[in-house]
């Protein structure tokens, strides 16, 4: 039996086996075998896979990927965003490999990749999904794009697809300290009351991983799925924005509705409309920020800026300027928000915001 005929088995027992306390354990072990295989899945297979216009090299200070259905418009998009051109036309799959282009945005190069179409069964290799969802995997975000005429269940489709290839959109991965050991079985602890899964169900998916040594802390009240998740380890968390295009189509009471939901922006990529707006959520989500150096005695150089990660510290901003500058440092002058005042001189552990103007004191 193939991976993917294993899988739909498991499917169909889950969803035949009625959930209760008699079954909890059966269940737990079926999702930790399906989360087995459907890690299998995304080992390269085929020689040739690769190759064929997906391995865009990565650069600039981030990479979106662009995720949708065939014909959302996310060709669309890039060509409107960047100075590329990636074909659009009126027929699905129109697109067929990986193209790439650069938004320029507050100085900042934002790689784009404008990718084929997918449709529900990508994961397990219907059309180019499985080379399409091998690239958002290689994302610092995801622009999932919808169209706004079309109906909504298409956002949980390609949701649950990623999902089911180890992709967590807009989750964080959860607070579980796990380790194998060599001996000793199993030691389990937690810092807080657990309601969704409890020693035994541990037990039971690590042996159906063949682990039986091990040390687990639970530093949240996690699901069972969220403790195979940290054991599967291949998972990715990305930021994900919901990109709702086409508005020019709708209603503008269908129009608010969908820009109030979480993680959502409306736009319509022919009429231009609310593409600022994308940008600066990008820019948000990306968690990017902007420093700004100063030579003594000089004005700080606005032309030229570092794009950095919000949380950074001084130590960071010395590595991006100069990879010696750390090892002289003394201390630095710092103008901006994370200034209690300014200039404040502060040490290498200091953290740095957005716009932020530093001044290096060497030794
Ligand atoms: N009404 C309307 N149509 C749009 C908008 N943006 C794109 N389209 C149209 O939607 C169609 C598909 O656009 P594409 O950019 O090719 O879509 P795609 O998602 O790249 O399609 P594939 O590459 O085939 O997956 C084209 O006819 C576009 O002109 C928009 O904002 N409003
Ligand atoms: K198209
Ligand atoms: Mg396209």
């Amino acid at each position: 039996m193939g991976i993917l005929e294993k899988i739909q088995e498991i499917e169909r027992e889950i969803a035949r086996t009625q959930k209760n306390k008699a079954t909890e354990y059966h269940l737990g072990l079926l999702k930790a075998k399906l989360a087995k295989f459907r890690s299998e899945l995304l080992e390269p297979t085929k020689k040739g896979e690769k190759g064929d216009g997906f391995d865009v090299l990565k650069s600039g200070d981030a990479r979106v990927s662009l995720i949708g259905f065939p014909s959302v418009g996310k060709s669309t998009l890039l060509s409107t965003l960047t100075k590329t051109e990636s074909e659009a036309a009126g027929y699905e799959f129109t697109t067929l490999t990986c193209i790439p282009g650069v938004i320029e945005y507050k100085g900042a190069n934002i790689q784009l990749l404008d990718l084929p179409g997918i449709i529900e069964g990508a994961s397990q290799g219907k059309g180019r999904g499985r080379q399409v969802i091998a690239v958002a995997r290689t994302a610092d975000l995801v622009l999932m794009m919808l169209d706004a005429t079309k109906p909504n269940v298409h956002r949980d489709l390609l949701t649950a697809e990623l999902e089911s290839v180890g992709i967590r959109l807009n989750k964080r991965r959860p607070n579980i300290y796990f380790k194998q050991k060599k001996g000793g079985g199993l030691s389990f602890n937690s810092t807080c009351a657990l309601t969704k899964c409890n020693e035994k169900m541990v037990q039971t998916i690590l042996h159906s991983f063949k682990i039986f040594n091990a040390e687990v802390l639970f530093r949240e009240d996690a699901t069972t799925e969220e403790f195979i998740d940290v054991v599967v380890a291949n998972r990715v968390y990305l930021p994900c924005i919901y990109v709702y295009n086409k508005i020019d189509q709708i209603s503008i009471e269908e129009v608010s509705r969908l820009a109030r939901q979480p993680y959502s922006v409306v736009v319509s990529c022919n009429m231009m409309l609310n593409l600022d707006y994308l940008l600066e959520t990008l820019w948000e989500y990306l968690s990017l920020i902007r420093v700004y150096t100063k030579k003594p005695g000089q004005p700080p150089d606005f032309d030229d800026c570092l794009i950095l990660r919000r949380g950074v510290t001084v130590e960071h901003v010395c590595h991006a300027i100069h990879r010696t500058l750390a090892a002289t440092f003394k201390y630095a002058l710092v103008w901006g928000q994370s200034a209690k005042f300014s200039p404040q001189r502060v040490g290498i552990n200091h953290i740095m915001a957005d716009e932020d103007v530093i001044q290096v004191v060497k030794k």
